[in-house]
């Protein structure tokens, strides 16, 4: 298997009293999707956190040789300027990464999540699907090699979740590691390599999507 990019090693993460993981031990590769799956709570945006390192574990090491702009966080907040237009948005978030300017990437990416035609509109006027478009820009913008990705289907439609899916599969297919938060197991599954479900603080399950019965799963409630 690939060397991983980011390497979990026994890491527990508490908010005050109150245990969220426990004795987390993941390896995210190269090349592979992960899904990560759980019920309300369980703390899958948390892990996401933590490895993006916005979050420092309460124990155990996260561990990664990726520079910070190696890596591509979706969270639930788009972290979009609204006052800015959509390409003066991305284009900012270049020199955030410390990216030359790059126009033509800027406009390759508006037109890769479907904005092109609204490049040069105010982000704070955006509906919430197109400001999620706008923010899986942000995040394809810098080609990142690890790209963590909380319910990024979120306010889109259901022929764009179908797209996102089929972008997700070739950013992997291109060599990155994508973890992906989601709770549309059923339907995400089948663009997925290995799934992760956190459950009880634990990672309750880690194999093969092929072998991960969601149906049975949705059935218990868990998911
Ligand atoms: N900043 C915080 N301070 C205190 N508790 C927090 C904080 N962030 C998360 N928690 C708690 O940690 C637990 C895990 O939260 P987290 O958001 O990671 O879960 P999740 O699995 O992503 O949930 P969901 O599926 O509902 O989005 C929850 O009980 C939540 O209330």
């Amino acid at each position: 298997m690939a060397e991983a990019l980011v390497r979990l090693r026994r890491v527990c993460r508490f908010y005050g009293e109150r245990a969220v993981l426990k004795n987390i031990d993941l390896e995210l590769v190269p090349g592979q999707v992960m899904l990560v799956v759980g019920p309300n709570g369980a703390g899958k945006s948390t892990l996401l956190r933590l490895v993006a390192g916005l979050l420092p574990p309460s124990e155990g090491e996260v561990e990664t040789e990726l520079p910070p702009g190696g890596i591509g966080y979706l969270g639930h907040k788009t972290l979009i300027y609204p006052k800015l237009t959509a390409r003066a948005n991305l284009a900012f978030w270049q020199s955030m990464f410390g990216q030359p300017r790059d126009d033509d990437a800027v406009t390759a990416v508006l037109a890769r999540v479907g904005l092109a035609g609204f490049a040069d509109e105010e982000a704070g006027v955006f509906s919430r699907g197109m400001s999620q478009r706008l923010s899986l820009a942000r995040v394809f913008l810098t080609a990142p090699r690890l790209l963590l990705l909380d319910e990024p289907a979120s306010g889109l439609d259901p022929a764009s979740a179908v797209w996102l899916r089929r972008e997700i599969r070739a950013v992997a297919d291109a060599g990155a590691s994508v973890a992906w938060v989601s709770h549309n197991i059923a339907a995400d599954l089948a663009a997925c390599d290995r799934v992760v479900r956190i459950d009880g603080h634990r990672v309750a399950y880690d194999g093969p999507a092929a072998g991960f019965d969601a149906a049975a799963l949705a059935g218990e409630g868990v998911c």
